[in-house]
């Protein structure tokens, strides 16, 4: 092993060392040089203390929300503007049009997607519908069914798996087939394909230039000099995402066209947009309840029940002419984070009056992670949030890495964080309406955590099982002893959700006010 430099032959040490004929007068005005960068440095430590300790006195609050993609983060900062900024909330409501709408039609093309390769074996074994035409019926209609096929396809990655699946065994019986009132739709549907690209256009500012991804939809009359210029930012998964600093909200706002260099403003699109939810609303409405789309969706494992921004089970409404969203409908709404928001607020009533708040929301995929980091020092509690309904699901970014497992290494790091060690964490076991769903459905809880085991397979005894769980790495890894604070939710939901926030607003306000006391 090669040893250490000896100290004269440091590199730093031979820059900094004064000059070996340095005059009287020189070292006098290095000395007083170094004085004064020191007394600078003090000064600006100084400020520091002296700021972070006006802020506490000033009362205001820092909390931190985590937890990997999908887990409900900005969610959970929406119900706290709706909450306590009720008015700014609804004011923004109109925003969140376009995005329920891009949702929507994206839920859509997921079907349609689906549709576009599909094989026999993924169909209904019932007799053909009268509508369907004979060139497209297949032998199995007529003869027994032969049973299906082992479907190894998961939910994300069932287009490549479903290729490679059938690839060895195609032939002549198991062709691309589509019932034809099912093709019938696809074409009548392909408008969407326009309405998407030109919602996007409006959303994802022309300064955001990370490529579009296309689809394989032909192009409508309907699309515009902007929609075919359309660009998105999206990730592996093809997912719509905004930096909360390029301003989407600004951009949809009435009046924002001439700045953002779009040519339709934003209410006149979302009206636009809203036309044609409508006229496709019967045929959209007609395939989502189709028998043949809910096997094919079925047998690729493709639950769109429980993926974000699901829009399908309202579109008697949502498609409707005069739709406005409501506030359970910006809650459910999707929109991807990629970077950090601050959502600045003062409390207006009780005790806490005059408190500021400041919640600081964080993209949550897996590339995201080092931005979390800056936030760590001088946050006054995070609230981290694990999607327990995922324990079946794998991670959008990474189909090799289960949902689940993902939460609790994050919790774990959280957990042992040394900067983190005198923060107050509040867990929020997320998505428990869907957890509880999806249980009653018959997916066993224990063939995805073996330590399950013969435990009820309900969503009360799955609960309270992952609280303990999360409870026991909490006490494991605090690097101190800390109070636990868990809760079981279900953050798209107001009326629950409202008194977990109420509760942690007051513990975080008791534990804020201990420490600045301390000061
Ligand atoms: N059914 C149900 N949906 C939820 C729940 N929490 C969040 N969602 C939905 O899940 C989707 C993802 O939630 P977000 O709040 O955008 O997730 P996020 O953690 O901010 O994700 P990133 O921005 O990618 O880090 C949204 O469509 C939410 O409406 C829940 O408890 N139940
Ligand atoms: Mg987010």
């Amino acid at each position: 092993m090669p040893s250490r430099a000896p100290p004269d032959r440091d590199p730093l040490d031979a820059v900094l060392r004064p000059p070996l004929d340095e005059t009287p007068e020189e070292k006098a005005f290095r000395v007083a040089q170094e004085e004064e960068a020191r007394r600078i440095s003090q000064e600006i430590d100084e400020n520091i203390r002296q700021d972070k300790l006006a802020r506490k006195k000033m009362k205001v609050v820092r909390l931190l929300l985590l937890g990997q993609s999908e887990s409900g983060k900005s969610t959970t900062l929406r119900q706290f503007q709706r909450l306590y900024t009720p008015s700014a909330f609804r004011e923004e409501r109109c925003l969140w049009h376009s995005i329920i709408q891009l949702n929507l039609v994206r839920s859509i093309h997921t079907i349609l997607d689906a549709l576009a390769d599909v094989r026999p074996h993924e169909l209904p074994f019932s007799p053909p519908s009268p509508s369907l035409a004979p060139s497209l019926s297949f032998g199995s209609y007529t003869q027994p069914p032969s049973p299906p096929r082992p479907f190894h396809a998961h939910a994300h990655s069932m287009r490549s798996t479903l290729y490679s699946d059938s690839d060895a065994e195609t032939d002549s019986t198991d062709a691309p087939t589509l019932p034809a009132h099912l093709t019938a739709l696809r074409q009548r549907l392909a408008c969407l394909q326009a309405v998407e690209e030109l919602l996007i256009s409006r959303i994802v500012p022309p300064s955001e230039d990370a490529p579009y991804l296309h689809q394989a939809y032909p192009a409508a009359p309907f699309a515009t000099a902007s929609a075919s210029t359309a660009r998105m930012h999206a990730g592996a998964t093809g997912e719509v995402f905004v930096r909360p600093s390029a301003g989407w909200k600004r951009a949809l706002r009435p009046g924002a066209s001439a700045r953002y260099n779009v040519n339709t403003a934003g209410e006149e699109t979302t009206v636009e947009v809203q036309s044609v939810l409508a006229q496709c609303r019967v045929d959209m409405m007609t395939l989502w309840k189709d028998s043949t789309v809910k096997s094919v969706l079925k047998k690729r494992k493709i639950r769109l029940e429980e993926s974000p921004g699901f829009f399908l089970d309202e579109l008697e409404r949502v498609a409707s002419l005069k739709y406005t969203p409501s506030d359970d409908d910006v809650l459910k709404a999707r929109l991807k984070t990629v970077g950090v928001s601050e959502y600045r607020f003062e409390m207006e009533a009780g005790t806490e009056t005059g408190t500021q708040w400041r919640i600081i929301d964080v993209g949550g995929s897996r590339s995201q992670g080092q931005t979390w980091v800056p936030f760590f020092d001088d946050v006054d509690a995070i609230i981290f949030l694990a999607p327990i309904s995922g324990f079946d699901q794998t991670l959008a970014e990474d189909k090799s890495v289960n949902r689940l497992e993902d939460s609790v290494l994050l919790w774990k790091a959280v957990c042992a964080n040394k900067l983190l060690a005198r923060v107050d964490l509040v867990l929020f076991l997320n998505k428990c309406d869907i957890l509880a769903v999806k249980l009653a459905s018959g997916v066993r809880l224990a063939k995805y955590v073996k330590s399950f085991g013969e435990r009820a397979n309900d969503s009360e005894t799955a609960e309270k099982y992952f609280r303990s769980k999360f409870n026991a790495i909490h006490r494991e890894y605090s690097p101190i002893p800390r109070k636990f604070y868990g809760f079981c939710t279900s953050v798209t939901d107001t009326t629950t959700t409202g008194g977990i926030i109420a509760s942690v607003r007051d513990m975080v306000v008791r534990e804020h006010l201990k420490a600045s006391k301390l000061l």
